[in-house]
């Protein structure tokens, strides 16, 4: 199998100076499987993304939150693409269901998001998900599709993406999705991709799953075959963190 394991960590807007500190030598001292294994990237707020970054283990990347939707100028309270590239920042996380829906970013706006962060060189960890209302009606696979055809429209080259599937109602909430319905949908979105962008895409493209990961239910989830890696919220702000990217040796196992 050709799927790196993935595991981010989103902090989302957490932390002080301190925190930061004891955070990041948490994650230095950990025990963790070979940058072979796994691919851990993790995601500071803009304002710690030099510090964590420069005193980081060398084979953790680190992500933005969020980038702008073109390139800079005046754009007030924006960060531009370009200057994630100029810091030497690899990765960032786009379409977040909390900028979605506390911030009203559009699916066709993720879209144009999504294809500018690639265009600059860097790679980007694009999130869909659906809502408590939208799974009990039934649309789930609707609504996730809708999410990544809005990506798909506008790139080509799918080799720098990773989706991560995180179901609003799962987030922050501690209701995990069960391993059977994270494979579900992981499974559909795959198959999405094979019948709309390409076969190779599709086999190749890592999908993770987000939504109260811990470390109690990291390997479980990890042992199906289309749950790629994590998005991990809460969880990454904890020693538990490095537990929950140890949940790769069950792909190897
Ligand atoms: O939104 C998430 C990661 O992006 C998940 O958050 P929690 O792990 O806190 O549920």
């Amino acid at each position: 199998m050709g799927r790196k394991f993935f595991v981010g960590g989103n902090w989302k807007c957490n932390g002080t100076a301190d925190q930061v500190d004891k955070i990041v030598k948490t994650l230095n001292e950990g025990q963790v499987p070979s940058p072979d294994v796994v691919e851990v990237v993790v995601s500071p707020p803009y304002v710690f993304l030099p510090v964590v970054k420069s005193q980081l283990r060398p084979e953790f990347q680190v992500a933005a939150q969020n980038c702008w939707v073109k390139k800079g100028g005046a754009f007030t309270g924006e960060v531009s693409a370009e200057m994630l590239v100029n810091l030497g920042v690899p990765w960032v996380i786009l379409g977040h269901s909390e900028r979605r829906s506390l911030l009203g970013e559009s699916n066709e706006f993720v879209g144009d998001k999504v294809a500018y962060a690639l265009s600059q060189g860097l790679k980007v960890i694009a999130c869909v998900g659906e809502t408590l209302e939208q799974r009990e009606s039934g649309s789930t696979m609707e609504v996730v599709s809708a999410q990544t055809k809005a990506i798909a429209e506008k790139i080509k080259d799918w080799t720098n993406v990773v989706v991560a599937y995180e179901p609003v109602w799962a987030i922050g909430t501690g209701k995990v999705a069960t391993p059977a319905q994270a494979q579900e949908v992981h499974a559909g979105l795959r198959e999405w991709l094979a019948t709309n962008v390409s076969a190779e895409v599709a086999e190749s493209t890592r999908i993770i799953y987000g939504g109260s990961v811990t470390a109690a239910n990291s390997k479980e989830l990890a042992g199906q075959p289309d749950v790629d890696g994590f998005l991990v919220g809460g969880a990454s702000l904890k020693p538990e963190f490095i537990d929950i990217i140890n949940a790769a040796t069950v792909k190897s196992a």
